[in-house]
């Protein structure tokens, strides 16, 4: 985006700070000048396309009209000029998941849960309308105010077609499933499992179950199949991903299985009231995730019960506790 013009009112809009870059386009956030809501804009100079990408940029258009979903971005509006594009969506204001898991760590595998159940419901439903999303990965998993997830990012979607085959290269190297490593052709949802399974993988240990320090040494591993299984995880969750990470394609979990799996209908633990005074006792996740779904951080909160500060945020879980 050349710095010779600054952007500052687009439509009903006002734009404001830069949230992203692309290759081809840059995305800001903005303000409706009406409404006052937020919204982010990707604002894409059509001359910088070539008649590939630029026929990209209108298939994510069109795929995104058709997804109404409260765990995928929502598209709000587009304008186009003779040389730009505006797509006005929705905006996830607490960043990518990655980045969350980057500085809190892994999750707790009942938050991990909730966060999958959102995943996939929006991978189902998107499933159900012949549409793949074939780029899924931590880092297109956006977080709402809530906490809740936003699945953006639909560049590398298309439609598919359960009796014909798809076989582009898609998507980034660790999420990619064994049969797109090896340029054989594929349905379409199957390589959206595999990738739901590397995502599990990545909120419940907060690493890649697959990596390497070249993309031949990555491709060996993810082809072998094999990767590890720390202590802390629950037999219940390996066997999910055991499930999803499966080499053959037609013996990987379907979305149906996935949403019948014990791990996946696990109840979260009632409300077990805290040993209290001893402080020893691990805080209560869900008192933790109401405060968080209300945009109170997470670290702060249980700093504050680790050191018995008995401040603001304290109090907060101590009454939401014995509420
Ligand atoms: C329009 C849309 C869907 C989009 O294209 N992006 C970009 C921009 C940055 C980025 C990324 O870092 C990862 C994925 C998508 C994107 C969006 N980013 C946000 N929030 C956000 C907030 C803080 C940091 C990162 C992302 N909300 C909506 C979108």
């Amino acid at each position: 985006m050349g710095d010779s013009y600054k952007l500052e009112k687009v439509g009903f809009y006002n734009i404001e700070r830069r949230i992203g870059k692309g290759n081809f386009a840059e995305v800001r956030l903005a303000r409706h000048r009406i409404t006052r809501t937020e919204v982010a804009i990707k604002v894409i100079e059509k001359r910088r396309l070539d008649a590939v990408n630029l026929h990209k940029v209108y298939r994510e258009v069109n795929i995104m009209k058709q997804l109404d979903h409260p765990h995928i971005i929502k598209l709000y509006q587009v304008m186009e000029s003779s040389d730009m594009i505006f797509i006005v969506s929705e905006y996830a204001s607490r960043g990518e998941i990655f980045d969350y898991i980057a500085k809190h760590g892994k999750m707790s595998e009942s938050a991990a849960r909730r966060k999958f159940w959102q995943i996939l419901s929006a991978i189902e439903y998107c499933h159900n309308r012949r549409i793949v999303h074939r780029d899924l990965k931590a880092e297109n998993l956006l977080l709402d105010s809530n906490m809740n997830i936003k699945i953006a990012d639909f560049g590398f979607s298309n439609y598919y077609n359960p009796n014909e085959c798809l076989s582009t290269w898609c998507g980034s190297p660790p999420y990619a499933a064994p049969e797109v490593f090896e340029g054989k052709k594929y349905v379409g949802p199957e390589i959206d499992i595999w990738s739901l399974g590397v995502v599990l993988y990545v909120l419940v240990c907060g690493a890649l179950p697959f990596d390497g320090p070249t993309l031949h040494i990555l491709r060996d591993r993810v082809l072998s199949g094999r990767f590890r299984i720390p202590y802390f995880m629950s037999t219940g969750c390996e066997s999910l991903i055991r499930k999803m990470l499966v080499l053959e394609p037609q013996k990987r979990y379907t979305i149906d299985q996935i949403k019948r799996h014990s791990w996946m209908v696990e109840e979260a633990p009632r409300l077990l009231p805290s040993t209290g005074g001893d402080g020893k006792a691990e805080p209560n996740e869900q008192i933790i995730q109401l405060m968080q779904n209300l945009g109170i951080d997470s670290g702060p909160i249980r700093e504050s019960l680790r050191y018995k500060y008995y401040d603001h945020y304290g109090a907060i879980y101590y009454l939401f506790l014995d509420y």
